[in-house]
């Protein structure tokens, strides 16, 4: 992926981090919002909380592509949208191809312009991360999917609409986009839907939050069986995104590896799932007070059992942070990865700073504990970046992280907010 620009972390480690910290907004709630955005046909969509992340600036870009208005208000952590003057059917390869959540512009295409060309769809590179269940689902609505090789050798798929209607849907596995993109495609559609096997993540309930407010007929979130009854239009409201919950664990985590305290401002235990209950075994002590969560770590680190699962299970983008941390635990630690088959580059990288981890296949064990010391190492993905923020936290000496667009990409202001916990990190970009 070209990255136009190369940003490093620089970070030295042996601070324990004390204070409060505001946890951002869910950049996987976000991202569906946008797409939802982009269903109505007129007025302006108000998202609140949104966090100032890359991966917010290019749905912004695309968004603008499309022909709709969008204006990221930084300072406010407002996005507005106006989707009035959609025209353009297509997601550039250069834009879309940065990251994951470009597919969820599809429904609105589909519906506002009766067809969606895809150039490239982007995110993190995890091994294989296919789109199947999506595609089934939108032909079962009845549109028609083909695939055509441009010029440049590039893979272009064409989905025309027709006229959707609404049917028996289904995913493989609770696929946390595809529950999503299914949802919004039944929305404006004739008839009334079931998606069977729906993902239950909390940003999934927000999204059928934010739908629901613009006027579509969904019931069944969270059970794993959710029925839409297609609407004629959908209207523009007003939306505050929750909060991530992934951010605010790298931040549990963050205070767990220094051995610190700190308040999390808009952390939910709930939706740390069973994320939570494995940092408690681990050392972790957790009070939540209304809206603020907080932790501390006094207690030696001990080791840990983790199996990756859609929520409530634990979080695979949680998975490479406590790979992390469990380098500390006084004893072996075991990850079993169930999402995607290529998240443990990060193994390697951890390998320079001096843990000592056996990879085989989507199993790890981590022996630990090993003192961790400052290396130059590379984000391979977004969680890999945040897991090497968090070693380097730990870490004697200094750690230089490249290719830390990846970690922009989903967190905001990572050196500001940790510094004011009284980390040394600093930014790089040229
Ligand atoms: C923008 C966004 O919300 N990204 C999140 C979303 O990604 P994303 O929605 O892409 O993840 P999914 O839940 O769809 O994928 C889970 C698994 O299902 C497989 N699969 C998925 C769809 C499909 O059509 N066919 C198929 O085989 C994938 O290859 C993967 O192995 O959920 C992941 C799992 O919680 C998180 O790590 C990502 O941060
Ligand atoms: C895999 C991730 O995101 P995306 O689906 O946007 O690539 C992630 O957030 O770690």
């Amino acid at each position: 992926m070209s990255m136009g620009h190369e940003v490093r972390y620089r970070v030295r480690g042996g601070r324990q981090l004390h204070g409060t910290v505001f946890i951002q907004g869910a950049k996987n709630a976000v991202l569906p919002m946008i797409g939802a955005s982009l269903m109505a046909a007129k007025g302006r969509t108000v998202l609140r909380n949104v966090p100032i992340i890359e991966d917010v600036r290019r749905a912004v870009e695309l968004a603008r592509a499309l022909g709709a208005k969008a204006e990221l208000h930084e300072t406010e952590r407002t996005l507005v949208i106006d989707a009035s003057s959609l025209s353009s059917p297509v997601l550039p390869a250069e834009i879309a191809s940065r990251f994951r959540g470009s597919f969820l512009f599809v429904p609105a295409l589909l519906h506002r312009l009766g067809e969606a060309v895809i150039e490239g769809v982007g995110g993190c590179n995890l091994g294989s991360r296919n789109l199947d269940f999506h595609y089934n689902g939108f032909k079962r609505m009845g549109a028609t999917v083909t695939e055509h090789v441009a010029d440049n050798g590039d893979g272009i798929i064409h989905i025309k609409a027709g006229d959707l209607r609404g049917g028996t849907l289904y995913c493989d596995t609770p696929s946390h986009t595809g529950t999503e993109n299914l949802i919004m495609a039944a929305a404006l559609a004739h008839g009334t839907t079931l998606i069977k096997n729906a993902a239950l993540e909390p940003e999934v309930l927000d999204n059928i939050a934010i739908l629901q407010a613009m006027g579509a007929k969904i019931g069944g979130g969270g059970t794993g069986f959710i029925t839409v009854e297609g609407v004629d239009e959908l209207t523009a409201v007003e939306h505050t995104v929750m909060p991530d919950r992934i951010d605010a664990g790298v931040f549990v985590m963050a205070a767990a590896i220094t051995g610190g305290d700190l308040s999390l401002v808009g952390a939910s235990l709930e939706h740390l799932g069973v994320a939570a209950d494995k940092l408690e075994q681990m050392g972790v002590d957790f009070n939540q007070q209304g809206a603020v969560l907080q932790v501390r770590r006094e207690r030696t680190l001990r080791p840990i059992n983790v199996i990756t699962d859609e929520y409530p299970g634990f979080a695979t983008d949680l998975q490479s942070p406590i790979m992390a941390l469990s380098c500390l635990a006084e004893g072996p630690s075991y990850i079993y990865e169930r999402i995607f088959d290529g998240r443990f580059k990060l193994a390697d990288e951890l390998g320079k700073m001096g843990a000592d981890i056996e990879v085989d296949g989507n199993r790890a064990k981590v022996n630990g504990p090993g003192a961790l010391r400052g290396a130059e190492v590379e984000a391979h993905d977004l969680r890999c970046g945040s897991a090497l923020v968090l070693a380097g936290l730990a870490a004697e000496g200094e750690t230089t992280i490249t290719s830390a667009y990846y970690l922009d990409r989903g967190h905001a202001h990572t050196a500001e907010r940790l510094s004011q916990l009284g980390a040394e990190i600093v930014r790089e970009a040229d």
